[in-house]
C-alpha cells in the first residue's frame, strides 16, 4: 500500500464527518471573501467611485457581523476537527494494538518497547496532521478560486501577480521535497532511540548501579540526545527554510501589487476600493501557501511515518492500520470489529473451536483491562477435553542468532506430567513458547486430539491451557488483582489457587495481605514471590493443560518440591508440561525429554534416562544445575 492510499483510507473511515470537516473549514477560509468585498465597498464608497444604498455605517455593521459570523463558523471548526482527528488517531491505534496483541507474545512487537512508544505516539499523530491540514488546504483552495474570479474581474494582470508566490513556493517545495522526507526518517529514528534509552534506562536502574555503569549508560544517552539534536536541527531547518520562502514570496508579490497598482491608480483604472480588496485578499492567499506547504510537509512526513507503522505490522497488510472498528466512542462499525475478528480466527482456528483474540494464556504479556474486556465478552475458547496432545517436526530458529529448536516430537497423553529439562541454552523455553504459539513456528504441526491447531496463540488459553513463565510479569496493582487480571473468582478458588502456588505463608505475612500493592514490575515482592503470584495467575484458571517454564531459578528446593505435590493432588486430571532440572519434578515425571543444542538428545522415564543418558545423569546429580 502506498502512503496516498492510506491517507486516502483515513479520510474513507468517516466520510461524512472529514466532508462535514471539509464544508465548515472551506467556510472559514472563504468566510474572508465577505469582508474583503465590505472594505473595497467602504474605500469606493469614501472615494465616491462606488455609493452604498444603506450608508457607511451599514457596512461597518455587516463587517462586524461577518466577523462574528466567522468566530462561530471557526468554533465549529475546531468541534469537526477534533473529532475527525481523535477519531482517526484512535482507529490507527487501536488497530496497531489489536495487532501486537495478537502477533505471538514473545514477537509481538519487532524493535524496542520505547521505540514503540514513539510510533504509537508520533507516527500516529503525523498522520493525523495530514489528513487535518488537507481540508485547510482544499477550503484555501476554494478562497482562491472565488477571490481569483471576483480579482480577475477587476484587473487581471495583478491577479496573475498575486498568483505567482504561490506557483514559487510549490516549485520550491517539490525541490526540497526529497530532502525533508530523508530528515525527517532520520529525526523519527533519533527520537526513537532516545525513547527507547530512557525506557531501557528506568527499567534498568538496578542492573546499571550493580555494574557501576552510571556514567557510560550517561555517556551512551547523550551521544543518543546529541545524534537527536543535529538531526532535529537538520529537519525543523528545512522546514522553517521552507516556510520562510512560502511567506517571503507573497511578501515579494504584495511589493509587485503595490508598485503596479500605483500606476493604475494615477492613471485611473484602479480604485482605492480595488487596491484594498487586492491586498486584503493576499493575506489570505500568505496563508494558502503556508498551509499548502504545511500539507505537503506533513504529508511527505506522513510517508515515512507510514512506513515506521508498517514496520509495527510485521508483514501482516498495511490496510489493518484503517480497518473500521469501534473505538469506544460513537457507534459500533465496521465489518472487522471484535466479534469479526474472532470470526476471522475461528476459521484459521481447529474446526468446531471458536478462538479468542488474545493470548490470555502469555497474561503476563496482556494489558490487565484489555483482559477485562476480552473476557467480557465472553470470548474463551472451548476445546473438546484433551485425550492427547502432539506436536511433531516442531522448529524455531530465532533470525537474529540461527539458535532455537529443530524438528522436535512431542506427545502428551491427558493427566501426563512430562518435564523437559536440559542444559542452559539447550531450548527449553524456546520449545515451550513455540508450542504455546507465542513464537511463530517455522515448520511443524501441532494436534489436539489429532486435530490440527492452525493459531496455536488463539488456541493455547484458558480454558484448554494456562501457562507461567520463567520471567514473569507482574502491573503495579494488588496483589489479588495481579492474580486474577480481570477474572471473576470466588475467595474459594482465590485461596486454592494461593495455596496450590505456595503462597499462603507469605500472604499473611504482607501486611495488606492479598491488597498489597506490589509496585512496578512486582518490585515489591521477592523473585519466589513474583513466581509463585505467576502460579497462582495460572491455577485460578481452569485449564487442561499447565505448562511451567522453569520455577526452579527463584524457588528453592524446598518450596518447589511443595509446589510440585500439591499440584498433584489438585490437579485433578490436567496435563502438566514443565521446564525443570529438580529432582523433585523430575523423579514424578512420566515422561522426559532432555534437550541439547535445540534437539532432543534422549527421553524417557528418570530411571531409563539415568542409565542411558550422560546429560541427564549430570543434570540429575545437580552438576549442571549450578
Ligand atoms: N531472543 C533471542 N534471540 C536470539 N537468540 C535467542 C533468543 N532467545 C534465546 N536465544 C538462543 O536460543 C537458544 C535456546 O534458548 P532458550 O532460552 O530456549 O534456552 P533454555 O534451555 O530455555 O535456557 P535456560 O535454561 O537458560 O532458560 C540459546 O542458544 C539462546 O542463546
Amino acid at each position: 500500500m502506498k502512503t496516498r492510499h492510506f491517507f486516502w483510507r483515513m479520510i474513507a473511515y468517516l466520510p461524512g464527518l472529514y466532508l462535514l470537516n471539509l464544508f465548515v473549514w472551506s467556510l472559514i477560509h472563504m468566510a474572508p471573501l465577505v469582508p474583503g468585498l465590505l472594505t473595497k465597498a467602504f474605500f469606493d464608497h469614501l472615494e465616491g467611485t462606488y455609493e452604498f444604498p444603506y450608508g457607511v455605517w451599514a457596512i461597518a455593521v455587516l463587517l462586524i457581523g461577518a466577523a462574528l459570523a466567522r468566530i462561530a463558523v471557526i468554533y465549529a471548526g475546531f468541534m469537526t476537527d477534533v473529532h475527525f482527528r481523535f477519531r482517526v488517531s484512535t482507529l490507527i491505534r487501536r488497530n496497531m494494538l489489536a495487532h501486537v496483541l495478537k502477533e505471538p507474545g514473545a514477537k509481538a512487537i519487532p524493535c524496542s518497547p520505547g521505540e514503540a512508544i514513539s510510533n504509537f505516539r508520533d507516527d500516529v499523530e503525523q498522520a493525523e496532521e495530514a489528513t487535518s491540514w488537507s481540508v485547510d488546504t482544499l477550503g484555501l483552495i476554494g478562497f482562491v478560486i472565488a477571490a481569483s474570479m471576483i480579482l480577475v474581474s477587476i484587473d487581471a494582470e495583478l491577479t496573475v501577480l498575486v498568483f505567482v508566490p504561490l506557483i514559487l513556493v510549490v516549485t520550491a517545495a517539490q525541490i526540497a521535497t526529497a530532502r525533508i522526507q530523508k530528515f525527517r526518517a532520520a529525526s523519527r529514528e533519533s527520537t526513537a532511540k532516545v525513547t527507547g534509552a530512557i525506557s531501557e534506562i528506568f527499567a534498568n536502574v538496578q542492573a546499571i548501579q550493580v555494574a557501576g555503569a552510571e556514567k557510560r549508560v550517561v555517556d551512551k544517552f547523550s551521544r543518543l540526545s546529541e545524534q537527536r539534536r543535529q538531526s532535529m536541527v537538520k529537519d525543523k531547518l528545512l522546514s522553517e527554510t521552507l516556510s520562510s520562502v512560502f511567506t517571503n514570496s507573497v511578501n515579494l508579490g504584495t511589493g509587485l501589487i503595490l508598485v503596479l497598482a500605483g500606476y493604475k491608480m494615477r492613471d485611473g483604472q484602479f480604485t482605492v476600493g480595488d487596491l484594498s480588496l487586492f491586498v486584503y485578499y493576499l493575506t489570505f492567499v500568505t496563508q494558502l501557501i503556508a498551509n499548502v506547504g504545511n500539507f505537503m510537509t506533513y504529508y511527505k512526513q506522513l510517508g515515512v511515518s507510514f512506513q515506521r507503522m508498517k514496520t509495527m505490522l510485521q508483514g501482516a497488510p498495511a490496510s489493518l492500520l484503517t480497518a473500521a472498528n469501534y473505538i469506544g466512542v460513537g457507534k459500533v462499525k465496521g465489518s472487522h470489529d471484535e466479534r469479526g475478528v474472532k470470526n476471522q480466527s475461528k476459521s484459521a482456528s481447529i474446526s468446531g473451536m471458536p478462538a479468542a483474540e488474545v493470548h490470555l494464556g502469555a497474561s503476563e504479556d496482556v494489558i490487565p483491562n484489555v483482559m477485562n474486556e476480552f473476557h467480557q465478552q465472553g470470548m474463551s475458547a472451548l476445546a473438546p477435553k484433551l485425550q492427547v496432545l502432539q506436536a511433531k517436526d516442531l522448529t524455531y530458529r530465532y533470525p537474529e542468532s540461527g539458535r532455537g529448536i529443530k524438528d522436535i516430537h512431542l506427545r502428551l497423553e491427558q493427566g501426563s506430567f512430562t518435564v523437559v529439562t536440559g542444559m542452559i541454552g539447550s531450548g527449553k523455553t524456546t520449545l515451550i513458547r513455540t508450542l504455546l504459539g507465542l513464537l511463530p513456528a517455522q515448520h511443524g504441526e501441532i494436534t489436539w486430539n489429532g486435530e490440527r491447531i492452525a493459531a496455536p496463540a488463539d488456541f493455547f488459553i484458558p480454558p484448554q491451557s494456562a501457562y507461567t513463565a520463567q520471567i514473569p510479569r507482574l502491573y503495579s496493582d494488588k496483589l489479588s488483582s495481579n492474580i486474577l487480571l480481570g477474572l471473576s473468582a470466588s475467595e474459594e478458588q482465590l485461596n486454592k489457587a494461593i495455596h496450590g502456588a505456595v503462597m499462603e505463608e507469605d500472604v499473611a505475612h504482607l501486611q495488606l495481605g492479598l491488597d498489597t500493592m506490589v509496585g512496578p514490575r512486582g518490585v515489591k515482592l521477592s523473585g519466589g514471590q513474583v513466581q509463585r503470584t505467576a502460579a497462582a495467575r495460572m491455577l485460578v484458571r481452569d485449564a487442561q493443560l499447565y505448562v511451567f517454564d522453569d520455577l526452579s531459578s527463584a524457588l528453592d528446593v524446598d518450596t518447589e518440591r511443595r509446589l510440585w505435590e500439591r499440584l498433584f493432588q489438585d490437579r485433578g486430571e490436567a496435563t502438566c508440561l514443565v521446564v525443570s532440572h529438580r529432582k523433585a519434578a523430575l523423579s514424578r515425571a512420566d515422561h522426559i525429554i532432555v534437550l541439547n543444542g535445540g534437539a532432543i538428545e534422549a527421553e524417557g522415564t528418570a530411571e531409563y534416562l539415568l542409565k542411558v543418558s550422560e546429560s541427564f545423569r549430570k543434570l540429575w546429580h545437580g552438576e549442571e544445575a549450578g
